[in-house]
Order: C-alpha cells, then sequence, then structure tokens
C-alpha cells in the first residue's frame, strides 16, 4: 500500500442512512476499495458484508483493513454478483452498496498507472490482467483511441490528441502520455484543469468496460436483492449518473412502461425498483474535508416483489 492519505469514503452517511441497515441483515459491498463502506455497514449493525472487489490488492489488503468476521471478501466484479452470491448460498441479500470509480489506494500507487501526476508504466487495469494502457495505445487505430477519447472523456480536440499519441509511440509511462496530451493540447503550467485528466479517465473507463460493468451491475442487483431491499450507488460523473439514472427511471416505472400515452397492454413487466428519494450530492462540510468528493452523486432505490427485468446471468 502507499503511504498516501488513505481513501476517504465518499457519502458515506447518506449511504448508510439510505440502506436503511437493520441490525442482522446481510449486505452486498460491491466495490470494497479501501474498506471504508464495509466499516460502516458493520457499525451500523449488518450481521454480514459481502464485500466484492475486481482488484487483487483491494481483496488482499481487506482482511487487515477490515479485520471482522462477518466480513466475506470475494475478488470478483460486481456485476458477477448473483452468481458469486449464489454459489455461496446467500441470495437475496438485503442491501447492495456501490461507489463507483477508482480508489485513491489505486491513483496513489504510481505502479498501477492510473494517475497522471505520477510517473509509472501505462498499466490503469483494476483487475490486474488484460489489455493493458500501453497495449491499447501502442496499437489501436488512431480513429479508435480519438473515439475513446471523446466518449469516455468528452474530449473536445479528440482527434489531435490521437494524433499525437499515434506520433508519439511507442509510450510505456503515464509521464509520457501526460506529456503528450498536454503538449497537443497547449497546456499551460498554472492552469485551472490538467487536460489529462479527460484522457486518464477515457482510457481506464474504455480498458476496465467500466460503464458496461455498471450497467451489468445494476442488473446483477436487482437479481440478488429480497424484496424490500435496498440498493444505493454512488457515482463520480456524469456518463455514471447516467447510466443509473435511466437504469431506475425505467425500472421503476417512470418511462416508457408508466407513460399515460401508452396502453397498459403494452406497459412491459411490473417495476422492479421504487425510488424514494432525490439524488444526494455531498454536503459543504464534506467537500471542504474531501475535495474529491465534488461530482460524487448517491441514487438510493428500493426493490419491489416483482421478477427481475432482465433474468439471465451476466456472461
Ligand atoms: C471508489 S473505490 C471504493 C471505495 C470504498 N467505498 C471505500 O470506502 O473504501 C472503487 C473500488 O471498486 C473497485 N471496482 C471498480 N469497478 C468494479 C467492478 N466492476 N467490480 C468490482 N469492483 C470494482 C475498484 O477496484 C476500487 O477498489
Amino acid at each position: 500500500m502507499s503511504n498516501d492519505a488513505p481513501h476517504i469514503p465518499v457519502l458515506i452517511n447518506e449511504v448508510v442512512v439510505g440502506l436503511a441497515v437493520v441490525p442482522g441483515e446481510t449486505l452486498v459491498d460491491g466495490t470494497f476499495g479501501a474498506g471504508g463502506y464495509t466499516k460502516a455497514l458493520l457499525g451500523a449493525g449488518a450481521g454480514r458484508v459481502i464485500g466484492f472487489d475486481r482488484d487483487p490488492d483491494a481483496i488482499a489488503n481487506g482482511p487487515s483493513l477490515v479485520p471482522d468476521p462477518r466480513l466475506t471478501l470475494v475478488n470478483e466484479r460486481f456485476s458477477q454478483m448473483d452468481r458469486a452470491l449464489a454459489d455461496r448460498g446467500l441470495l437475496p441479500v438485503d442491501g447492495i452498496a456501490l461507489d463507483i470509480g477508482v480508489s485513491s489506494m489505486q491513483l496513489d500507487q504510481a505502479d498501477r498507472g492510473f494517475s497522471f501526476q505520477k510517473d509509472g508504466p501505462l498499466d490503469m487495469r483494476m483487475s490486474q490482467s488484460g489489455e493493458t494502457a500501453a497495449d491499447f495505445l501502442n496499437h489501436a487505430e488512431e480513429g479508435d483511441i480519438a473515439r475513446v477519447l471523446k466518449e469516455y472523456g468528452e474530449e473536445p480536440r479528440a482527434r489531435a490528441v490521437a494524433r499525437a499519441i499515434v506520433a508519439a509511440r511507442p509510450l510505456t509511462r503515464t509521464a509520457e502520455l501526460a506529456a503528450v496530451v498536454r503538449r497537443a493540447l497547449g497546456y499551460r503550467q498554472g492552469q485551472k484543469s490538467d487536460p489529462a485528466t479527460r484522457t486518464f479517465q477515457a482510457i481506464r473507463i474504455h480498458l476496465n468496460a467500466e460503464l458496461e460493468e455498471l450497467e451489468q451491475g445494476l442488473r446483477a442487483a436487482e437479481r440478488s436483492l429480497r424484496p424490500g431491499g435496498r440498493l444505493a450507488v454512488v457515482t463520480f460523473h456524469s456518463l455514471e449518473d447516467r447510466i443509473v439514472k435511466r437504469f431506475l427511471k425505467a425500472r421503476s416505472g417512470a418511462t416508457p412502461a408508466g407513460s399515460r400515452h401508452r396502453p397498459l397492454a403494452a406497459a412491459g413487466p411490473a417495476p422492479s425498483f421504487e425510488q424514494v428519494a432525490k439524488p444526494v450530492s455531498p454536503s459543504e462540510a464534506e467537500l471542504a474535508r474531501n475535495p474529491r468528493a465534488r461530482s460524487a452523486r448517491l441514487r438510493t432505490a428500493v426493490r419491489t416483489d416483482a421478477p427481475a427485468w432482465d433474468q439471465e446471468k451476466a456472461a
């Protein structure tokens, strides 16, 4: 582990309130990270917490971060949670928390290659397996790199950055990539936000298929919760929040199944979730303590007794 400040859990009190923990319940922390949410859920009286993380380091550090016999750690993607829980005879569960994105532990460890502020190998793989950022950047077509930067980083000059990346190949270090992006976009020292932020975010989201994981994770949560079970999802940017918002809107019958313009027979499956609260953003006090929480947003919902819309197991 690094010597930097540990991960500060975001919207933690709001998540505990949103999950309305009843003592003795079985809860899933789908993104264990540094165990911040798990600790809070156990502190609120959970009888058992199943902590998932796709990062083997997070799972390996887990027992020392949260030494508690009520915790079970699983090195698996949350999109596979229903299968993993079924294998352990733990379905259905009473509540699920997802805290989307990277942890400070991952960002702060230079050798994981997530940060443009620390020089390290161009890696960026949460699961520590599969294609690295260097593999992608050194072999992909310029057009594919540009598409990733535009779609996942909302980089307005994606073409120019992709061209500069291709011209600078082979790239092996995060510092090299950051320098290439800054040069392509005319970055000046002291400029408010570093343009490399968008490129790093985009490559990370692409490599880890983060948006697909979120889509599949929400479906897996729908299949895993008991009627009355609660879901709490914290996202960090609009691309992620949009996915959660649309999913819960559709599943709670707001669109298009509940549309008053549609005949009842065409209304689609019964709502599988009920949205009980408005989305929550961090308080001023939290932002003062933890500026990284700036763009965080929490959405919560309660599972109804209707069948899951998508019964299929995630691939
Ligand atoms: C923002 S951190 C969670 C921090 C945690 N809530 C805490 O308080 O310490 C996100 C964590 O989720 C993990 N993660 C991201 N996507 C995942 C996925 N699809 N399945 C499982 N774990 C995932 C990352 O490896 C990272 O450790």
